[in-house]
């Protein structure tokens, strides 16, 4: 029966689109079609290549003859066990004989995918096959014969030297991590004694391991380093098929870092998986026993686990059992996902490897019909500078503008503002002055449309309707922030009118009256804001609980009645706001370092000392760091997986104030 999957590919903004079908038999033709545009990432099908290794055994090449053939650079031939008179043909996207060599593989087949990790996009190898039939070797050669990993390493490090040199656009970094999936436990192996790792995902479906060790790599002696004592950590055991028998899944994670030098700033995050299954186990010719057989066990549930995953994508299923096996969640990126990704099946030319290669092969050729689509990985830098406009803008919007015209002015990028009649021009422009929540709404905005097929297409081709819809509700926010300003003027006054004499003259005199709640203080809303009222707000939020308490009932007793037409008391969120709008912006910023510094060194245990973290969120902050570096601003701790925007508003809005309140109370006291 044929199998039909249309596949329609944009090739490089050429309005080309090829449309591959299938059979069963993995045979493909290309057609041209003046087809639709699909509105989701562009397809990228599994690309698998099978290799045959030579007798490696001495004397095996002249006692025995090969049971596979190839045909041609495509495709092979292998006997069929039920039928002597026939043979069983295969065909792939490519077919390496006993003769090819290292270099061929990799520059035929690993090379071309290097590429997309320039642009953003995640790209997997990964080396399939029953156990002997030369994966490892594949994948990592010897000194003589160099394999997969460290020439895309080598290469890798070269194309970003070139794009990230001085004067181009965009400033590069590549960093490594290498695990390994041995009984079902993922291990680091940068780092061995640190036990079973999870496995999670963020919302975007990206595939994260908080807590594996991620080491910045500049150079191939750098790679080196880590790379060498930590494959030495592989579980690898003798087995009568193999005397180095890998007896682990090893993945090697390389991960390309963009920051654009100019604005708007962008950032894209590449990631390459390099992955050495361990091979599939006949136990009976194995001779597997004790912990050999328990080892070839969890290697023969995971790669059955591997089969179910790709029979589910190919059957277009609604449930694929990614989470059935650590492998299988590991690769959910690499198969379906959003990675380019290569299959090598690894085959052996010995008969007694009959029933394994025949097993590779079908599963070899279903991997070729699953269907990826990858998509750029892209933010923007979160810039402290833009932090400190948003604070103003709070403080002063006028002021900010100033500022901020100021600043475009510095950078170099400062635009006119398009006289009212004109239409917007440049949607990114306006999105480098925006508040970091906003940018990131946006920014989720443009994710869901790269996800649904907007092929790459930036923030600037963010359908209208979309984009009046973010900026009106920017525009609400922004009144919310006038609206709650002009509240507090108007509670402010009200109290200071109904305030009974003798509670003024009280308050007057800092040294005779203990700090106020924060509904109760009266601040002269037509004079300049006074230093020291904010800060006894602060410091009795921020020190004293049970004071609190005491006061908050003790100003039960004294509250006004309300005026015709007041509204109730504010809230507490609207206390804290009011209180943040009376701090000075230098302590703010301090404020806001202070966290960031502790959010960047601090154990979990030290982050619990911050309000709002608890064991949990502390361990998934550390992991998060671990995973991609200190945090840039404390807006970053919305990026933790488990850590939401509105749970970094409050955990903002708690912490702000209380460490104002420790850097106010370090300040030199002019009465002291
Ligand atoms: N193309 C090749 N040319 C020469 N020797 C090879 C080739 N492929 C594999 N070998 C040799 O075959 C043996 C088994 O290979 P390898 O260890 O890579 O198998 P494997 O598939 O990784 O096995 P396992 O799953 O048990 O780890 C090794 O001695 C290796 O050097």
């Amino acid at each position: 029966m044929v199998i039909q999957q249309k596949i329609k590919r944009q090739v490089l903004g050429e309005n080309i689109k090829f449309q591959y079908i299938f059979s069963s038999s993995g045979a493909t033709r290309n057609q041209l079609s003046k087809g639709r545009t699909s509105r989701r990432p562009a397809a990228a099908r599994v690309r698998v290549a099978v290799r045959l290794r030579p007798f490696v055994e001495e004397d095996s090449s002249t006692s025995e003859s090969s049971c596979v053939r190839g045909l041609d650079s495509c495709s092979l031939e292998i006997a069929n066990g039920r039928n002597s008179q026939e043979t069983l043909k295969y065909q792939f996207d490519a077919f390496y004989g006993e003769t090819s060599t290292q270099q061929d593989i990799y520059v035929g087949f690993v090379q071309p995918i290097l590429r997309h990790l320039m642009n953003g996009q995640n790209a997997s190898v990964l080396a399939y096959g029953p156990t002997g039939a030369g994966k490892t070797y594949t994948m990592l050669g010897s000194p003589e014969q160099p394999g997969v990993i460290p020439r895309a390493l080598k290469d890798l490090l070269q194309l970003t030297w070139e794009e990230g040199a001085e004067g181009r656009p965009w400033a590069l970094a590549v960093s490594m991590s290498y695990l390994e999936i041995y009984q079902e436990k993922v291990l680091d192996l940068l780092a061995p004694a640190s036990g079973d790792l999870v496995i999670r995902e963020d919302r975007w479906g990206n595939i994260l391991i908080p807590g594996l060790t991620q080491k910045p790599i500049a150079s191939f002696t750098d790679f080196e380093q880590h790379f060498l004592p930590a494959s030495r950590n592989r579980t690898v055991g003798a087995t009568r098929l193999n005397q180095r028998s890998s007896r682990s899944h090893a993945v090697l994670l390389v991960k390309v870092e963009q920051r654009e030098r100019m604005a708007p700033f962008r950032q894209r995050e590449g990631k390459l998986y390099l992955i050495d299954l361990a091979g599939s186990e006949d136990n009976r010719r194995t001779g597997n026993q004790g912990l050999r057989l328990k080892e070839s066990g969890a290697i023969n549930a995971s790669l059955f686990v591997l089969g179910k995953v790709v029979d589910a994508l190919n059957q277009g299923l609604p449930r694929v059992p990614y989470r059935d096996s650590k492998l299988t969640r590991l690769l959910q990126d690499s198969l379906g996902g959003s990675a380019h990704s290569v299959l090598i099946a690894n085959i052996a030319p010995e008969r007694r490897f009959y029933l394994d290669t025949v097993t590779s092969l079908n599963f070899a050729s279903r991997s070729k019909e699953v269907i990826n689509r990858p998509f750029t990985h892209k933010s923007f830098q979160p810039s402290s500078e833009r932090v400190k406009l948003a604070q103003k803008e709070l403080m002063d919007p006028p002021e900010a503008k100033r500022a901020r015209s100021q600043e475009e002015l510095e950078d170099g990028t400062s635009s006119p503002e398009p006289p009212p009649s004109c239409p917007k021009l440049s949607p990114l422009k306006q999105l480098n002055t925006l508040e970091p929540a906003v940018q990131e709404r946006l920014l989720n905005l443009d994710r869901i449309l790269d996800s649904r097929g907007s092929q790459g297409a930036s923030i600037l081709s963010t359908p209208r309707r979309e984009r009046t819809a973010l900026e009106k509700a920017l525009k609400e926010k922004d009144s919310e922030i006038q609206r709650l300003k002009e509240k507090y003027k108007e509670l402010e006054a009200n109290r200071l009118n109904q305030r009974p004499k003798e509670l003024e003259e009280e308050n007057d005199s800092p040294a005779s009256s203990g700090p106020l709640p924060m509904g109760t203080q009266t601040v002269p809303v037509t004079k300049p804001l006074n230093r020291v009222v904010p800060f006894r707000l602060i410091q009795e939020q921020a020190t004293s609980q049970s004071k609190t308490n005491v006061l908050q009932k003790d100003s039960r007793k004294r509250k006004p009645e309300p005026l015709c037409g007041q509204q109730e008391e504010p809230t507490e969120g609207l206390r804290t706001t009011l209180a943040l709008l009376q701090v000075p912006p230098d302590l703010l910023a301090e404020s806001r370092k202070k966290i960031l510094g502790l959010l960047n060194t601090g154990s979990a245990k030290e982050l619990r000392r911050l309000q709002r973290i608890g064991e949990k969120k502390a361990q998934l902050i550390v992991g998060w760091r671990e995973l991609h570096g200190p945090f840039a601003e404390v807006e970053d701790l919305g990026r933790v997986e488990g850590i939401s925007e509105k749970q970094v508003a409050t955990f903002l809005k708690a912490n702000i104030l209380s460490f104002a309140a420790e850097c106010f109370s370090a300040l030199p006291r002019r009465d002291a």
